[in-house]
């Protein structure tokens, strides 16, 4: 079965699920586009889904007859009406992180479906189908031990003036809190935030870099470093202490240089690029399952977990280095 698939936001990452699911991937077609700004929404219909029909609002897309499942790709803030939305019209909904803006709107969302009493939402944290940390975790359950120590770091070169203080965590962090969690099987229960000086390339409104240090229920400590102005590259490192041993995430293929005395690697700078494939066996996956009318891979409550969790770590933001504790509700049946 080929899934009809519409896209509700056609921007950066929008654009590039649009290119994939015509491009790389089997099973889908893209049949509906909607942005706020139209212009974009057009010029994606135009490189990429020549038949798709352009939708004034996301409600009035996710009605469409001929739309089987959609894509969230819009702003943050607005995931969770749509989201919610697609469950009521009983469609399959991939919802780029975070799902919504709040645990609260998260929740909602898991009442949603768990009301419905099928999976309908894979939300889009997409390095649990990377090839690196598939392999991390798999050395976790044969080689390293038990954990007892993460130390993470999330570095990009740059983000624009109206990424503020929070979003180092809601936009950012939010990966590590999602992959760390799913590689040690296991849940936070506090978080702790520290902060050296501000890097000289640091933006008035962001405390940049920052340490994030949470406490898992297991007793696993994690630091992770997020610096998002570093600079020199886009740059993601993991590296698990066990009883027995060290694994580290192996870094992207890159070909070494030996040129004008120097040994070279080339870093990477975009985050499109060192998830590339990654993004590719995700939305792989939500096709597979939408054909089927479900959803599989990181669920509403992964997402709601991952907000609970990015609350606290935005209270801790505010509480000069004392630990902010979390707390997780039972988990529903439907997402065992
Ligand atoms: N999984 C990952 O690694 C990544 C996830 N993201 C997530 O994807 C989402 C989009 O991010 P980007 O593509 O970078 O942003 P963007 O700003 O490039 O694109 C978002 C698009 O959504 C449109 N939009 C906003 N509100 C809308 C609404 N109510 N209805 C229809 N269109 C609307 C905007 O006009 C814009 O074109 C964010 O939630 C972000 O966190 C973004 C980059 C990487
Ligand atoms: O999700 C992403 C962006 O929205 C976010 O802004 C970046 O910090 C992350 O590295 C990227 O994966």
């Amino acid at each position: 079965m080929t899934v009809r698939i519409g896209i509700i936001g056609t921007g950066a990452i929008g654009r590039d699920h649009a290119r994939r699911i015509k491009q790389v991937l089997a099973g889908g077609r893209i049949v509906a586009l909607t942005d706020v700004n139209r212009s974009l929404a057009r010029a994606v219909r135009a490189d990429i889904a020549p038949d798709a029909a352009i939708y004034a609002t996301g409600e009035e897309l996710i009605a469409a007859g001929d739309v089987d499942a959609v894509l969230v790709t819009s702003w943050g803030a607005t995931h969770e009406q749509y989201v919610l939305a697609s469950i009521a019209a009983g469609k399959p909904c991939f919802c780029e992180k975070p799902l919504a803006t709040t645990a609260e709107g998260a929740k909602r969302i898991v009442e949603a479906e768990t009301a419905f009493g099928r999976r309908l939402v894979q939300v889009g944290f997409m390095r649990r189908y990377d090839a690196g940390y598939v392999a991390l975790k798999e050395a976790i359950a044969r080689h390293t031990g038990a954990p007892i120590l993460v130390h993470a770091a999330h570095r990009n070169p740059s983000v624009p003036e109206a990424y503020v203080t929070p979003m180092a965590i809601h936009d950012t962090l939010i990966h590590e809190i999602d992959v760390l969690r799913w590689l040690l099987d296991d849940d936070y229960v506090s978080a702790r935030v520290h902060y050296p000086r501000n890097a000289a390339r640091a933006h008035a409104k962001l405390r940049d870099p920052q340490v994030v240090v949470l406490e898992t229920r297991k007793g696993v400590l994690i630091d992770v470093e997020i610096f998002v102005n570093c600079h020199y590259g886009y740059d993601i490192q993991c590296e698990i202490v066990g009883e027995d041993g060290i694994a580290r995430l192996p870094e992207p293929m890159a070909i070494e240089m030996r040129l004008g005395a120097k040994l070279q690697n080339a870093i990477l700078t975009d985050w499109k690029d060192r998830f590339v494939v990654a993004y590719d066996v995700e939305l792989q996956d939500f096709l597979k399952a939408a054909a089927g009318g479900t959803a599989a891979g990181p669920s509403s409550w992964d997402g709601y977990v991952a907000a609970i969790t990015s609350d606290a770590c935005v209270a801790a933001q505010e509480s000069a280095g004392a630990a902010v504790a979390i707390t997780m509700p039972d988990k529903p049946s439907l997402y065992s």
